[in-house]
Formats: C-alpha cells, structure tokens, sequence
C-alpha cells in the first residue's frame, strides 16, 4: 500500500465506526488507555468486548467498574457519559484452555469481534517459566485458536516486547528463532515438577535475563507457526513510562520499569544505582504506545494478511548458540531443537509487519543524564515526608563498589534509621524497602547494563501512511518530543498517581525537606565533635590538628574584628 493509495483509505476512526475490538489485558495499565482512547477518538465505535478474570474476590462487572474509575476518564465522563454503555466485559483466564469462556460469549466474540488487540501478560520478570509460559506463549495459541473462527476479523494485534529477542544488540523487524520447540518444552514441563522446572530455568532461559522475556518471544513465535492466513501484526514497545499528553499528563499507576526506583530517590530511601551511566534508558510514553497499537490495526486490516507479502520475502538460516550447563540428550528432551525450519516458517518471521514503539538512542537519555535531570526535579517538587534529602543519585557500574557503597551510605543509615524507628514503638520500615529495591535491581539490571538498538522502518512508514488529521490524533511520531519535558511529566505523574500527594503541597514538602537539611547538618557536626573528642585524648596528631585549627579560627576572629574596627574607623574619620 503506497502513502498516496492509503490516503484514500479510510482514516482510523472512520474505520473504527461500526466496528467491534475484543481486548484481553483491560485491566492492566495499556488496556486501560487503550479502551480510553477508543472511545475518546473513534467516537462511533460499535463496541469493546473486554476478556477479564476474576480476581481476589472481584467479580468481572466490579473490576469494570475500576477501570473506568480513574482520572484518565474524566475527559470522556465530561463528553460522553454514557460511554460505559459499550464496554461488554466477559469472563476470561488466559492461564485455563479456551480461556474458560462461556459458550455464549464465544458466540458473541465469533459473531462480533472485527479487531482483536491481546495485551494481557504477565509482565514480572521473575515468574516461574510454567505460569509465564502459560500466559504468555499459551495464551497466544489459545487465542488463535479462536482468532481463527471469528467471523469477520479484520486485524489481530498482538503486544509483544521490544526485549523479547534482547539477546541480540540490534533488533530488527523480524522474529528470530528461539531454538526451542515451545510446544515441546512444554509437554516436557507438564511432565516435571514446579521445582525442577524452577532448577532447570536458568538453562532454559539461557542468555535472557529472564522468563519473561523468553515467554514473550515464544509468544511471537506461536504467531510465526500458528497464524498463517491471519491478519496478525506485533507492537513491540520497549520501557513504558507515564502518559506523555494525553489523556493526561504523567499518567502511570504502578511501581513497574523504573517508578519504583524514582520514588525510592525521591524519597531518600536510596541513592546508588547499579547501572552503566553512559548508556541508554529506552522509555516511551504510554500514549504514543497506544496510538500506535490503534494505527497498527488500522493498517493491518487495511493491508490484509501478513502472508500475502510471502512471497517478496527472502529466508535466511538461523543458528541459535547452545545452553551451555546442560547435556544435548537432555536438551532435546526438553525441545530444544536444531532442525530446519520449513521455507514457509523461515519466511513467516520476516512477513509479519512488526513495529517497534522505542526512542531509540537518537532520542533517548543516558542513565547519567536521566539521573542528574531527575535529581532537579526531586529538589524542585519534593515529594512528601521524605526519609533523607534527596541527594545526587551515585551511578555505579562496578557491582562490587555497588554493594560496598550501598553498604555504608544505605543499609547503615537504614539500620540507624529503623532502630530509631523501633526506639519509638513504630514498625521498622527502611530496610525492608531496600530489600525490596535491591530484588528489583538485580530484575531489572540487565536492562542497565546492555545496549540496544531497533529498526523503526515499518513504525516509520505507519506514520507516514497516516493521513494528517489521524497524525495528530493518533501521535506517536518523536518528531516534536522532547524527552526532558516527558520526564518531568513522568516523575510528577508518580507523585500524584502513584504516591496520590497533593499537587499543591509543595511549599509544606520544601519546608520538611529544609527541616531535613538543618538536621542533616546538626548531625553532620555531632558526629564530628564527637569522632574528635574519642581522638583527642587519644592521638598526639589529633591534638596538634586541633590546636592548629582553634588558633587559625582566633586568629581569624581577631583579624575580622581589627579590619571591621578600621574601616568603622576610616568611616568617622
Ligand atoms: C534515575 C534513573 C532510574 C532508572 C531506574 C532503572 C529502571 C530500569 C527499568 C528497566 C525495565 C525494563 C522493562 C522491560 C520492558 C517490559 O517489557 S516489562 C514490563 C514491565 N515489567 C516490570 O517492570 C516488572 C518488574 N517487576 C518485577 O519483575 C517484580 O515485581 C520484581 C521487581 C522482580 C519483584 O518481584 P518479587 O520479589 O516477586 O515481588 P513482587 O510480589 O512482584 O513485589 C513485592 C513488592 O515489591 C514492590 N515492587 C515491585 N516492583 C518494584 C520496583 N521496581 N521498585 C520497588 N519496589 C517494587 C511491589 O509493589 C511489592 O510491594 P508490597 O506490595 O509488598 O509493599
Ligand atoms: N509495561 C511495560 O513497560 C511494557 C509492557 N509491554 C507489554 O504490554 C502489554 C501490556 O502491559 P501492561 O498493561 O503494562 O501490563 P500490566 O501488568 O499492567 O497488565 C497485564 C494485564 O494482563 C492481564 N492478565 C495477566 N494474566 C492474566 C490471566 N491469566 N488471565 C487474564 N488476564 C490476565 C492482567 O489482568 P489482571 O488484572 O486480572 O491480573 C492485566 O490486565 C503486555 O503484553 C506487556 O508484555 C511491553 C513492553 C513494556
């Protein structure tokens, strides 16, 4: 589809009108804004069936209502009120065969589903493989099982992740082989107990950090093998951040990717980090992540099946290294396998139109600058009730040197801290938060410490193809982004969404972190008087140092006072 033939197309809320999206992942922080932004600007829109579990002893209908509780609603709430009248939400736990879905709503996904979007994951890193696997490679097979019997499916877009293939430095619009059979690997898995499972991940998981990104990549694979005739594009984000503009700024509602370890700098709780400063930390806004997936849509059922571009496609042969602590008998017992893939397959993984939603270095802040740029917002919006004055945040690449300072200047003044703590019958605190923060570093240190670059060619080319009206809209160019601003944005977002402060209260905020500073001070100097006093009955050179200084100090006190008697001399005479 050429830019000029596309422009006679319809634009994406024209195609939308009359049209059903299935969604799975309503719940969760995309879905959220993805359900938002459909109603906001495809206004006639048919409907959205949204697949929900209960969960915690919510019903479907109950957690409804939560997602549509939030601020990010108000816009609509103004504009539309009714628009809750076309949420449908059906009962679906992507972890049960078939989703464990009523046969009525099958029949109402099959009749009335027209764009299926699937953003349900499970997004923590360290999730055991067999719970991972079942969501996110399963859930991808289950849902194809399904895609395949609607009626009138124009687009599957499935979100996926821009580390999925984070073995490779740069990434390109392809999905490369695993070296896993998954459907073997799982049968192995049914097989063996959660333990050995547990044993055998590291393994399993190889040069991935974890199994989340290991899953989330046989999830793109299960699309390769599974999906043929079907209209299947893959959003590959990479770290989401806040909302950028709309519907509101700095919208982010968890501790995921780096809001936990904003507000634990913020709060004083930590001050190192275990990363390599010069390089870069790839956050996008959420709102261009969603638009994005909407104008996806739009091409793909624009464009028709992935598959009908097979045959411009050329195949390459893949040869994935070997787990190394592992025998080869057991590994292909597992599934790992080294056989040639069919033609077809090989040509699958370079057909799938595959958009990668990033910054990319061009745009993005290296880890120094994010922290020093961070550290400026931390002074001029404190956060409330901080523990300990936010100070620069100290970025380490030696872990060794990390776990020496972290130490001295973290886990001793949260001892201190906690003893306090406990001295006035509270509940200590500081440490356990640290504990917290170091399992999250260790998850997220791989993401610190490489380095990755993408091919946008095809996210490129949407923007493009996108008439002007719908680029506006529908915004997720860099053209106009300014990274400083969309950080700012952020770190003011997890003050009021995440720790829900006051926007206002920021003159009570400064005067605590004052009152931390004159402390910080008055203990600085206790510490000193007292070092020096256990030194000097003790040290010959102590004492000399301490006559040195106190005869300087009066010699300086006589000096000032001669000089200001002069001059109040020279003025009367
Ligand atoms: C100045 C520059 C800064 C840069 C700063 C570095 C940022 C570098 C980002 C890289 C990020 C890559 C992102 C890939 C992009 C996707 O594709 S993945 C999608 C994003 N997913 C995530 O971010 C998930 C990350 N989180 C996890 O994997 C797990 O929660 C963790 C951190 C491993 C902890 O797991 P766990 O020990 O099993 O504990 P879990 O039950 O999950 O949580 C326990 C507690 O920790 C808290 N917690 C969870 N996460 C955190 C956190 N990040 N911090 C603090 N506490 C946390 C929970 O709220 C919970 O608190 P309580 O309710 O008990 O009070
Ligand atoms: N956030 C990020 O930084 C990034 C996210 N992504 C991808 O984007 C997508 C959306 O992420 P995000 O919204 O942040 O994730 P969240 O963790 O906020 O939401 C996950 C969603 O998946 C649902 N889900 C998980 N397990 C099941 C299950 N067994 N049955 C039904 N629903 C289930 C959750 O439902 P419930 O509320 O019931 O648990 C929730 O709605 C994911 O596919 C993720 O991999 C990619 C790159 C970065």
């Amino acid at each position: 589809m050429t830019m000029q033939e596309n422009r006679n197309h319809p634009g994406i809320p024209e195609f939308f009108a009359g049209k059903t999206v299935a969604l799975t992942g309503a719940t969760g922080f995309i879905g959220q804004l993805l359900i938002e932004k459909l109603l906001r600007s495809c206004p006639d829109i048919k409907g959205l069936i949204l697949l929900i579990r209960s969960k915690k002893g919510k019903s479907i209908t109950e957690r409804l209502q939560k997602i549509i509780e939030p601020p990010i609603f108000d816009k609509l709430r103004k504009t539309r009120p009714e628009f809750a009248s076309k949420l449908i939400p059906v009962s679906a736990d992507i972890e049960k065969p078939g989703f464990a879905l009523s046969d009525e709503d099958v029949q109402l996904i099959l009749d009335e589903v027209n764009v299926f979007i699937h953003s349900a994951a499970t997004t923590k890193f360290n999730e055991h493989l067999t719970l991972s696997y079942a969501v996110n490679t399963n859930g991808v097979h289950e849902l194809l099982k399904l895609c395949r019997k609607i009626k009138n499916l124009h687009a599957f877009v499935h979100i996926s992740t821009a580390f999925s293939f984070c073995d490779k430095s740069f990434i390109g619009e392809e999905v490369y082989p695993t070296g896993w059979d998954y459907d073997k690997l799982r049968t192995s898995m049914q097989r063996m107990s959660d333990e050995m499972v547990s044993d055998l991940t590291p393994d399993i998981v190889k040069d991935r950090p974890n199994t989340y990104t290991l899953t989330k990549a046989f999830g793109e694979e299960v699309l390769v093998k599974e999906g043929e005739g079907l209209p299947i594009c893959i959003i590959r984000p990479s770290i989401i951040g806040s909302t950028y503009n709309e519907p509101i700024p700095g919208w982010c509602r968890s501790l995921n990717g780096p809001t936990g370890h904003f507000i634990a700098f913020a709060k004083g709780y930590a001050r190192l980090l275990c990363a390599r400063s010069d390089h870069y930390l790839d956050i996008i806004p959420a709102d261009f992540v969603v638009n994005g997936i909407i104008a996806a849509a739009w091409k793909t059922a624009l464009s028709g099946r992935s598959d009908q571009l097979l045959s411009k496609v050329s195949t390459t042969k893949y040869h994935a290294s070997l787990p190394k602590n592992i025998s080869r008998e057991q590994l292909q017992l597992l599934g790992y396998t080294k056989e040639d893939e069919s033609v077809s397959v090989q040509a699958r993984r370079k057909s799938i139109p595959i958009y990668h939603i990033v910054t990319n270095p061009k745009y993005a802040l290296t880890i120094s600058r994010m922290a020093s740029s961070m550290m400026h917002h931390f002074t001029r919006y404190p956060v409330d009730n901080a523990l300990r004055l936010p100070e620069n945040v100290i970025v380490i690449s030696n872990k060794f040197l990390y776990r020496t300072c972290a130490f001295f200047l973290e886990y001793i003044p949260a001892c201190m801290f906690d003893a306090g703590l406990i001295l006035f019958g509270q509940k200590p605190k500081l440490l356990r938060v640290l504990r917290l923060l170091s399992s999250a570093m260790t998850a997220l240190q791989f993401f610190l410490y490489n380095h990755w670059e993408w091919d946008e060619g095809s996210t490129l080319k949407l923007q493009r193809e996108m008439s002007d009206r719908d680029q506006k809209e529908f915004n997720f160019s860099k053209d106009d982004f300014d990274l400083k601003l969309f950080i700012e944005r952020y770190y003011m977002g997890t003050k009021r969404y995440v720790l829900k402060e006051d926007p206002l209260g920021y003159p009570a905020a400064r005067r605590h972190l004052w009152r931390l500073r004159v402390l910080g001070w008055i203990f600085q100097f206790c510490v000193f008087m007292i070092t020096w006093r256990i030194l000097i009955p003790r040290s010959q050179l102590a004492r000399n140092l301490w006559h040195l200084l106190t005869s300087f100090w009066s010699k300086f006190l006589r000096f000032t006072s001669i000089s200001s008697n002069l001059s109040r001399f020279k003025m009367f005479h």
